[in-house]
């Protein structure tokens, strides 16, 4: 089958946004697949610090995510076979994650394997360039976002119920370096596309913010259907 008629719904949007949770939510409503993009840069960047390998070696680190051996099952995300799934969510990980994303051979590496994910029934996706890289013809493309102070509160709450250490005055410092470095690199920056819906999180709860995405997903249905 040709896989470009598969929907793809594409969530952008900055570090601690909701844009995770709020994909993870509409994909399992509509009953399509989710991927964790970021997940991929993370999971390089674990990989990368296990190894020693040189962080500023964008070909060695660009190897390590062509030969990257990860597998996503259920809620948890195994690479080289042990659990990761909170082993990257810390903000060490995150921060080197967003510096080897600017290679653009980190980028080429890991494209493939992200439009894989691209299945029957559907794909919801979120990332920092799904809609404008990644997935360029997705049926939806919406920027998710929320100030950065509220992405602060909502990050420690999170780091805090996993059980890891957190500081919201250091949180609020890393959010704001990330942006700054996510929407200013020369390949894929994070930015709103003339397509994307803005959806500003800042005062809505996780459910308002889903039924958003539902809401335009469903008018864009209706609208093709005429
Ligand atoms: N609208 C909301 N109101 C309150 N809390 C929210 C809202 N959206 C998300 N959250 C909470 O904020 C935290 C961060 O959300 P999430 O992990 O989905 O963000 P993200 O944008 O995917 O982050 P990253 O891409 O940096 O990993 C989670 O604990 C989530 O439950
Ligand atoms: N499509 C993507 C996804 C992620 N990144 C980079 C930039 C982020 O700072 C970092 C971690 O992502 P997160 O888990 O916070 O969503 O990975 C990217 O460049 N492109």
């Amino acid at each position: 089958m040709n896989t470009n008629k598969i929907p793809v719904i594409a969530i952008d949007g900055p570090s601690a946004s909701g844009k995770g949770t709020v994909a993870q939510l509409v994909a399992r409503k509509l009953g399509f697949h989710y991927l964790d993009s970021g997940a991929l840069y993370r999971l390089v960047a674990l990989k990368t610090m296990q190894l020693n390998t040189d962080t500023q070696n964008p070909i060695a680190v660009a190897e390590i995510a062509i030969h990257l051996n990860v597998f996503f099952k259920d809620e948890h995300i195994y690479l080289d076979d042990t659990i990761v799934t909170n082993a990257i969510r810390t903000e060490q990980c995150g921060i080197v994650a967003s510096q080897l994303a600017a290679y653009p051979q980190v980028r080429a590496a890991l494209t493939e394997r992200q439009r894989a994910f691209r299945q029957l029934p559907g794909l919801v996706t979120d990332g920092r360039d799904m809609g404008s890289v990644i997935f360029p013809d997705a049926v939806l493309k919406i920027y998710l976002t929320a100030s950065a102070e509220v992405r602060a509160q909502r990050r420690y709450k999170q780091l805090i119920e996993k059980g890891m250490n957190a500081n919201i005055a250091d949180l609020l410092q890393d959010i704001q370096k990330r942006d700054e470095r996510d929407s200013s690199r020369s390949i894929a920056p994070l930015q709103q596309g003339v397509d994307a819906k803005l959806l500003d999180t800042t005062s809505l709860t996780i459910s308002q913010a889903q039924d958003a995405v539902l809401s335009w997903y469903n008018d864009m249905l209706a609208r093709t259907r005429v």
